[in-house]
């Protein structure tokens, strides 16, 4: 950088041009130097939350510099610590954590999911392969996690006496005993069928709900265009179907009594696509399914319009209902256009919208006694997240939090204690208590070589894009030491794209790296603004389901064209020198804008982007086939980077693992041959064996790196 301002500063004789140059450039590289990508990218993110259901308990899973482990805190003292100590960036992820009945012990999965083909993600290339196990440790004492079952789900029974695992889409059951009181738990290895599932079912089980008795279990079929829902009750080795039908039934819900299921049923629908607009749907409905018997009756039925496809929300609300007190079943319902939490009497009858105004909730669960739904959501406070409680047959929500930070996963510890995970401007995702109305942070503590002196509060701004659509992003401006600009400026586009970034610290780990990106690229004099361009969440559905987005005419690229005119037409932005930058869906949006626009955007970094619509769209959805319907598919091609690659004349920077499940490396081996045809500048960063989202650290590190360095080169110095 130094030597680029030596020998191509015009403005004045070489010498004064040194002098200046090396003076401005010291403050500017202690800047630099402050928020170095080993810094920013040290924090802790902690994720998968969880309280104990008996005394005043937590359980996390903390990811920091790779190193994934589960921590607990106990109350009063609320002092966090580790239960696992797997030690290196090794990329395997821990998930599906979870309390004994008791309280006493986590039990958790290690290993990363598999991908449609069943293989397990193995990004350290280890030659003897890899496993996704289930474990179990104390939450007290010397903690030695043990091994349960090699499995991808699993749940406890409410009596703590039996662990059920699927293994090869079957039920499988284990005893638990404890070797010694207090000692670990373990299965019992003759307790249960032996070595076969404790069923059978044709085309196998995707999900299970255990009754609360432990008697009988409920699980999902999942058998293509149809879905069915049974009961194995274990004393009469007899399955029941629920009222088989020519729809897809999920999310099986146990009364408290443990006589009856409430569950989803979803019309089939077969020209469901993914990335594209869905403002409609065949209705679905919430049934109430006898146990016993398999009769059912249905309870609820959305109404045409809005909310008639039904929408599982986005990061944590998922394909789930929930019984609450006095029979209430509760639901996400986009109904008002907004995503909300609605509950119905499980006798039928009016539904009432829980979480009413203008905001979506992202999360939500019930409180230990049923009687009261916690959620967090963004009722005004749309760039944020907040949490609420409110009674399941409604009323007015009581506010928890509020306040210029961002909380989610609200939970209650079996003495009421109120937990969840929050972030900030300059404060990763962490778990909180809260204690008498204050709140006390378990840890781990940020690393003393944690830039927070050198984050900025990032600004919220809007602008109008190419069409007028109002479009929101958070503007990260360079320190004080890179002086008054004008600075080269640089857009971020999140992914999904049903995703939304925030005024802090994002909820999961890979937008949480990506705001650590941003705000350490601000420190090297850039002028960032993450953009959150239509079809994204957060705003409800007229935006999510923007019209023509994605592979129907890529209408968010008039937002990309927006968030340009604007950044360049800041006082502080050198209008020659903006770049672009995103993973995957945003690497889509870098593609798009240097592909039609490389006249506005002098370089891009694009992560794992998708490139053409027709192979990601057959990625997700198996049975597309582009001849079915070439009207759609030409529109596809259209809506692609790689139908403009003509027009393409700026650098890019290619990164991508090469096991990707999401967006084949395909698309960025294709896009850097077309490149290379025509002479359009092309560079790469490969990961061999890594997935879609980086489950090495060392592979973000050196994605930042090149990154940055390739937006040094490119932007960081007026021509
Ligand atoms: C079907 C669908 O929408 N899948 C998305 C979750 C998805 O994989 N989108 C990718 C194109 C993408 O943007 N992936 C990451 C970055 C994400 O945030 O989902």
């Amino acid at each position: 950088m130094l030597l680029r301002t030596l020998f191509l500063s015009r403005s004045l004789p070489f010498s004064a041009g040194v002098i200046l140059a090396c003076l401005s450039w010291l403050p500017v590289s202690s800047a630099m130097a402050s928020v170095g990508f080993e810094a920013v990218l040290s924090f802790p993110h902690a994720t998968d939350l969880v309280a104990s259901p008996v005394g005043d308990r937590i359980s996390w899973v903390s990811q920091q510099e790779g190193a994934r482990n589960v921590w607990v805190a106990d109350g009063p003292d609320w002092e966090g610590r580790p239960l696992t100590h797997y030690e290196g960036d090794t990329g395997d992820a821990i998930t599906d954590l979870r309390f004994t009945p008791d309280g006493e012990s986590v039990m958790f999965l290690r290993g990363g999911a598999r991908n449609r083909e069943g293989d397990l993600p193995n990004p350290t290339s280890r030659p003897e392969g890899v496993a996704r196990k289930l474990w179990v440790v104390p939450a007290h004492g010397e903690a030695v996690p043990r091994e349960l079952a090699e499995t991808d789900d699993f749940d406890v029974s409410p009596d703590g006496e039996s662990v059920f695992f699927l293994k090869d889409s079957q039920v499988w059951m284990r005893g638990l005993s404890r070797a010694e009181e207090g000692g670990s738990l373990e299965t019992v290895k003759n307790d249960g069928p032996g070595d076969k599932p404790l069923f059978s079912v044709r085309r196998g089980v995707s999900t299970f709900s255990i009754a609360p008795d432990g008697s009988r279990i409920a699980f999902v079929s999942d058998r293509g265009d149809h879905a069915f829902i049974g009961v194995y009750d274990r004393e009469e080795n007899a399955i029941t179907w629920l009222e088989p039908s020519l729809d897809r039934d999920r999310a099986p819900t146990w009364s408290p009594d443990g006589e009856h299921i409430a569950f989803l049923r979803i019309p089939n629908e077969k020209r469901i696509l993914p990335f594209v607009p869905r403002r409609e749907g065949l209705p679905w409905s919430i049934r109430i399914g006898n146990a016993s018997t398999g009769d059912t009756r249905e309870i609820f039925r959305a109404d045409a319009g809005p909310g008639s496809p039904f929408q599982p929300g986005y990061w944590f609300v998922g394909d789930r209902l929930w019984w609450g007190a006095d029979d209430r079943i509760l639901f996400p319902w986009e109904k008002t256009g907004w995503l909300h939490i609605w509950s119905v009497a499980s006798a039928g009858g009016e539904a009432v919208d829980l979480t009413p105004g203008e905001g979506e909730v992202q999360y939500a669960d019930l409180a230990p006694d049923r009687s009261a739904l916690l959620y967090s959501a963004n009722h005004g406070d749309l760039h944020r997240r907040h949490l609420w409680q409110t009674p399941v047959a409604g009323g007015e929500p009581e506010r928890l939090t509020t306040g210029s930070g961002i909380e989610w996963m609200p939970g209650r510890t079996g003495s009421g204690t109120l937990v969840f995970l929050a972030s900030a401007a300059r404060e990763p995702a962490h778990p909180v208590v809260l204690v008498e109305g204050a709140r006390r942070a378990p840890g781990p503590p940020l690393p003393e070589r944690f830039p927070t002196q050198g984050l900025v509060q990032p600004e919220l701004v809007s602008f109008p894009a190419a069409d007028g659509l109002q479009i929101h992003a958070q503007v990260f401006l360079p320190p004080a030491q890179c002086g008054r600009g004008p600075h080269p400026g640089l857009l971020f586009f999140h992914g999904g794209s049903r995703r939304q970034m925030l005024m802090g610290f994002h909820p999961g780990s890979y937008y949480s790296n990506a705001y650590a990106f941003n705000q350490a690229m601000a420190a090297r004099c850039f002028v960032v603004a993450a953009v959150n361009y239509r079809s994204g969440v957060g705003y409800g559905m007229e935006f999510r389901e923007a019209r023509d987005y994605g592979a129907r005419g890529a209408s968010e690229y008039r937002d990309v064209v927006g968030a340009g005119i604007y950044l360049a037409g800041r006082d502080d932005v050198d209008p020659a020198r903006l770049g672009l930058w995103g993973g995957s869906y945003g690497g889509y949006l870098t593609a798009l804008g240097l592909a039609r626009a490389s006249d506005l955007f002098a370089a891009g970094v694009d992560l794992h982007g998708v490139h053409d619509w027709n192979v990601v769209i057959g990625n997700f959805a198996s049975a597309y086939d582009p001849g079915m319907d070439e009207d759609f598919a030409d529109l596809a091609w259209q809506s692609s980077p790689m139908a403009d690659v003509g027009t393409w004349t700026s650098p890019v920077l290619l990164i991508h693992g090469d096991d990707d499940r999401n967006v084949p490396f395909s698309e960025s081996v294709d896009l850097a041959e077309a490149l290379r045809r025509q002479g359009t500048p092309v560079e790469s960063l490969v990961f061999p064996d890594e997935v879609h989202g980086f489950l090495l650290h060392r592979n973000w590190l050196a994605a930042y790196r090149a990154a940055a360095a390739f937006l040094d080169r490119k932007l960081a110095v007026a021509d």
